[in-house]
Order: C-alpha cells, then sequence, then structure tokens
C-alpha cells in the first residue's frame, strides 16, 4: 500500500484534468493526476473527434447525393466497413496524440486507479492505495444515460462509447434523444445510408429555442423522421429492437442511446469530501474560480454539467488548476461568452445569452432560406435571431440554424466578447458574396429598432474602414 502527500489531487485525465494537473504544477505545486484508464479523453477517444469523423464521411456521401441539383449525376457507393475503419484509423491518430502527451507527464505524477473520496483533503484508490491532498480537483467527465426502460435490449443497445466499434453499419437503427450527440450522429448515419427514426421526448431539438428547433427539424426531417414529444418503449424482437410509441411500432437492427450526459459522479461518495451538495447531490460550485463552496475541492469540465463542450472543460481545468494550487487564495476569472455548436447540417449554434422575455432586448432576424451564398451553395435553409440590448445595440446573444454556422457562431461570439454593438459589427469588413454577410441582415435591423444609425446613414459616418472613433477600438481581444 503506498499512502501518497501532495499538494493537488486532480481525479479524471480527461480534458478537463489534464489541464488543471498541468496548471497546478506550473503554478508550483507538487501534483497527482489519478484515472483508471488513461484512455486518451472522451473528445479524442470516443466523442467529439470521431464523430466529427462519421460527419465527415457523410457529408462526402451527401455532396455526391446533391449533386443532382446543379446537373450532375452520381449516387453515393457507401462501404460501411470502409467508413468505419477510417473513422477508428483518424480517431486512433487523435488518441495518441493525447497519450504521447500523457506519457510526458514527469514520473510519479500519474496514478493509473479509479478514486474516491475518505474524508476531506482524502481519496481512497481501489488499489487500496490512500492520498492526502491540500486540495483536490474534481474532473470526472460524464456518461451516457442508460434509461433502466432499455435494460431487456441492452444487448442491441449502442451509445457513443460502443458505436465507434462497430466493423459496418446497421441497416436501421432508432435514436433515442435529440440532443446534440442524437442529432449529429443520426442524421450522419441517415446520410451514410442507415435507416434513422429519432425519438426526442421534449418539444424541440438540440436545446435549441423554438424557432431555431423548428428549422433544424425541418431540414432535418426531409433526411429521417424526428418523432417529437414522444417517448418510445422497447422491447426484445427475433429481429433486433421492437420500439413502439402511440400509434406505431417498428422493429430497428440497433437502438443509440443519445439521452443525456450526467456527471461521473457514481462511486465517488461525495458525500465524505466535506462540501456542499445541492439537492441532486452535485456539488455546489462557483463558476469564477471553480471552487466548491469555500472548501479545498474545485471541479471542471462535465462533471458540473455547467457548459459541457471541449474549450469550457480545458477553461475550467486551468482555473480549478491554479486555484487548487493557490489554495486558500483563489482568484475569479472572466469567463469566456458562452458558445455550442451542434454539427448536423445546417448547423445549429447557441452564443451568449439568450433572453428569457423577447420584448427585453432587440432581435434581428436573418431568413437563410434567401440568402445569396446560401442559394448558390443550395443550402438556402435557416434561421438566425442576433440580440441586443441597451439603447446603443451591444450585441448579447444569438442563435443560428445555418449553413456555416460554426464559423457565424465564432464572428458573433467574438464580437460579443469585445462587447460590440451592432453598429460598430457593421463597419468591420464582409466579403461578398458569404454566408457572413447574411448576418449584415441582422445586424441592420437591430440597428433600426435602436434607432442607432448603421454605417452610411450617420451625419458623422466615418469613411469606411476608420475605426478609430469605435468605442472598442482599443479591444486587447484582437
Ligand atoms: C459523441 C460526443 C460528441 C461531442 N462533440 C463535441 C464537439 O464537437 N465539441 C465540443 O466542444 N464538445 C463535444 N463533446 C463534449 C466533450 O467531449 C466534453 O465536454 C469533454 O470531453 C469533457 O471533458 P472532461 O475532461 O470533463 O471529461 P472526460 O474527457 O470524460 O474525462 C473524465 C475522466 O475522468 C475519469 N474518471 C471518472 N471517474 C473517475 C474516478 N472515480 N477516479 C478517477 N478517474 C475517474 C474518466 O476515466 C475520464 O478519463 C462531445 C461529447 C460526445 C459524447
Ligand atoms: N457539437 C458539440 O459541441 C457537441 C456534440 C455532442 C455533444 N456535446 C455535449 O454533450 C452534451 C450531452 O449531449 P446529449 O445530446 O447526449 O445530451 P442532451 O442532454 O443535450 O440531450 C439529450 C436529449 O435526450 C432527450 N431524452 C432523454 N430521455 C429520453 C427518452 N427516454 N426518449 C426520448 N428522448 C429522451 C432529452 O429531452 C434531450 O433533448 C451536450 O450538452 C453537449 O454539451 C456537444
Amino acid at each position: 500500500m503506498t499512502s501518497y502527500q501532495t499538494d493537488v489531487a486532480v481525479i479524471g485525465a480527461g480534458t478537463a484534468g489534464l489541464a488543471a494537473e498541468r496548471h497546478a504544477r506550473q503554478a508550483g505545486a507538487s501534483t497527482l493526476l489519478i484515472d483508471p484508464a488513461f484512455a486518451g479523453t472522451t473528445c479524442a477517444s470516443v466523442g467529439c473527434m470521431p464523430s466529427k469523423l462519421l460527419i465527415a464521411a457523410a457529408d462526402a456521401a451527401q455532396t455526391i447525393r446533391e449533386g443532382a441539383q446543379f446537373g450532375l449525376g452520381a449516387k453515393p457507393d457507401v462501404d460501411g466497413a470502409a467508413v468505419m475503419q477510417r473513422v477508428r484509423r483518424l480517431r486512433d491518430d487523435f488518441v495518441a496524440g493525447v497519450r504521447s502527451s500523457i506519457a510526458k507527464l514527469p514520473d510519479g505524477v500519474a496514478v493509473t486507479a479509479r478514486a474516491r473520496f475518505d474524508g476531506p483533503g482524502r481519496l481512497l484508490l481501489e488499489t487500496g492505495d490512500t492520498v492526502e491532498a491540500r486540495a483536490i480537483v474534481i474532473a470526472t467527465g460524464s456518461s451516457s444515460l442508460v434509461p433502466e426502460a432499455f435494460s431487456a435490449v441492452s444487448d442491441l443497445v449502442l451509445t457513443n462509447e460502443s458505436l465507434f466499434e462497430l466493423e459496418d453499419l446497421p441497416h436501421s437503427i432508432g435514436v433515442i434523444g435529440g440532443g446534440p450527440v442524437g442529432l449529429e450522429l443520426a442524421q450522419a448515419l441517415s446520410r451514410l445510408g442507415v435507416d434513422v427514426t429519432l425519438f426526442e421526448g421534449s418539444d424541440r431539438i438540440g436545446g435549441l429555442p423554438k424557432a431555431q428547433s423548428d428549422s433544424l427539424y425541418g431540414a432535418l426531417t426531409r433526411e429521417f423522421p424526428i418523432h417529437l414529444n414522444t417517448e418510445a418503449e422497447a422491447a426484445p424482437d427475433p429481429d433486433g429492437v421492437r420500439l413502439t410509441w402511440p400509434g406505431n411500432s417498428a422493429v430497428f437492427e440497433r437502438l443509440l442511446l443519445a439521452a443525456g450526459r450526467p456527471p461521473n459522479f457514481q462511486g465517488l461518495d461525495l458525500d465524505r469530501a466535506g462540501i456542499e451538495l445541492d439537492e441532486n447531490g452535485a456539488p455546489v460550485f462557483d463558476r469564477e474560480t471553480m471552487q466548491c463552496s469555500d472548501s479545498a475541492v474545485f471541479i471542471a469540465g462535465d462533471a458540473n454539467a455547467d457548459r459541457p463542450v471541449l474549450h469550457e472543460a480545458s477553461d475550467e481545468g486551468t482555473i480549478a488548476g491554479r486555484n487548487a494550487a493557490a489554495w486558500p487564495d483563489v482568484s475569479r476569472a472572466v469567463r469566456k461568452v458562452p458558445l455550442t455548436v451542434t454539427f448536423t447540417r445546417p448547423e445549429a449554434a447557441v452564443i451568449g445569452t439568450l433572453p428569457e422575455n423577447p420584448d427585453d432586448c432587440h432581435t434581428g432576424v436573418v431568413d437563410f432560406g434567401d440568402q445569396g451564398r446560401a442559394r448558390a451553395m443550395g443550402q438556402a435553409h435557416g434561421l438566425c435571431h442576433v440580440h441586443a440590448t441597451g439603447s446603443d445595440g451591444k450585441l448579447s446573444g444569438a442563435a443560428l440554424c445555418a449553413p456555416g454556422a460554426e464559423h457565424l457562431a465564432h464572428l458573433l461570439a467574438w464580437a460579443m466578447q469585445c462587447g460590440l454593438t451592432a453598429t460598430e459589427v457593421l463597419d468591420l469588413p464582409f466579403y461578398h458574396p458569404t454566408l457572413a454577410e447574411g448576418l449584415q441582415t441582422a445586424l441592420r435591423d437591430i440597428c433600426s429598432q435602436t434607432g442607432q444609425a448603421g454605417p452610411w446613414q450617420r451625419d458623422d459616418d466615418p469613411l469606411p474602414g476608420d475605426l478609430r472613433g469605435a468605442s472598442w477600438a482599443g479591444c486587447t481581444a484582437f
């Protein structure tokens, strides 16, 4: 048995945990990074990267399929086994990259074990070893929810952990859950020739506002059926899984569960950590310090379920690691403008803060069904709302369903983080003909609502490109 003593112990070697350990060590603390597998992060192994690899194959198939509208005749001939092989081959490269950085950790930092709390500042490892730490970072990530209702068909159930291991694509699949995971994978599989039906228990998909959810629903249901407000029941069938829902039933070869990803708290014995837990048993924490109450415990990444996306896991790990090393001198970080992108086609994105009451803000609208570049590309579909507050029309939030939304979302997030108003963004260059040009429509809309003149209408109009008078001209983020 080993009794480890360290300044900072980090539980979980995912994106958040790796960042936390690195930053605690760089701040001069002794560190331990504890993980049962060091599998190379959820993102690289079973999350962001393999899903985007599958989507890339689906995009290639769809480009061929959509050739007809341009006068091109061809049909995709999908070799499912080859598709899955490429997904795994490139995925393994990404994982190898993460593992090689783990291998470069200083000797003795990485400890292979599952950890649980044994008291404030104390961990018990499944190996029987113990850890005493001045501060502890919880970075245990999240896992697919597998509702009890699907236990009778568990041998045919897939999650993001098993899907990418398939040797070949199934003929048909029922997808449970219309969040980002379900939508991205359902559309990719459908475009690769799998017969897909998706079931979403609520009236919206992608966690989007109603208008963008409706717009995305309209685009996706041209490709595969989506049943909203529907929780299907599953039963074994000689040919696979029988799903039954009001008024209907169908048999699928496989079932993909994408019903949410609760934090990995099982077996962590959080009640022994000496921290305050909320009514769901999750640690109460501060988003700007990642500190749990006023304790020496910090929580980062999907484990805190606050902003469960990759770049936030990395940022939160950084904040948690630095503060764990400095504890009790904890500093507050300024968090970035929230940004999420769902890689469906069209993509969906949410940026900043959306208004609870539309009357509280100015809202500019762009209909991508009538946008020049989108029409030229044969992808004219989508709806974008840009919100602004105050009499000056400062951008505060946006929701997009649009072709190229992954890029448009970044432009809007960067503008929001720089504190720009609609009229200031309109002073920036917009190339023609681009999808970004579409945003001008929404921005002008906001200008007309605030009474702020857009460029070319002001008495003191600067010459195009002369930004010296703009309030953000000294913005250090650029
Ligand atoms: C299919 C899919 C696609 C996604 N696509 C995107 C995307 O395109 N863009 C994006 O931004 N985000 C995406 N995400 C989300 C993103 O992957 C996560 O937000 C991110 O990986 C979370 O990192 P993490 O460090 O919190 O968790 P993880 O990387 O999951 O790390 C947690 C670690 O904790 C370890 N652990 C758990 N319990 C214990 C314990 N008791 N003791 C020791 N170790 C423990 C685990 O073994 C694991 O190594 C996707 C997620 C999925 C599932
Ligand atoms: N592109 C990206 O950035 C990306 C991609 C994938 C995942 N992620 C991250 O992973 C997180 C988890 O995504 P997710 O899609 O797994 O979860 P989610 O919680 O976002 O969505 C799950 C959906 O399943 C539905 N649901 C739950 N039980 C159901 C049932 N029995 N029948 C029908 N519907 C049911 C819920 O109503 C919900 O809409 C996301 O919040 C996101 O942050 C990000």
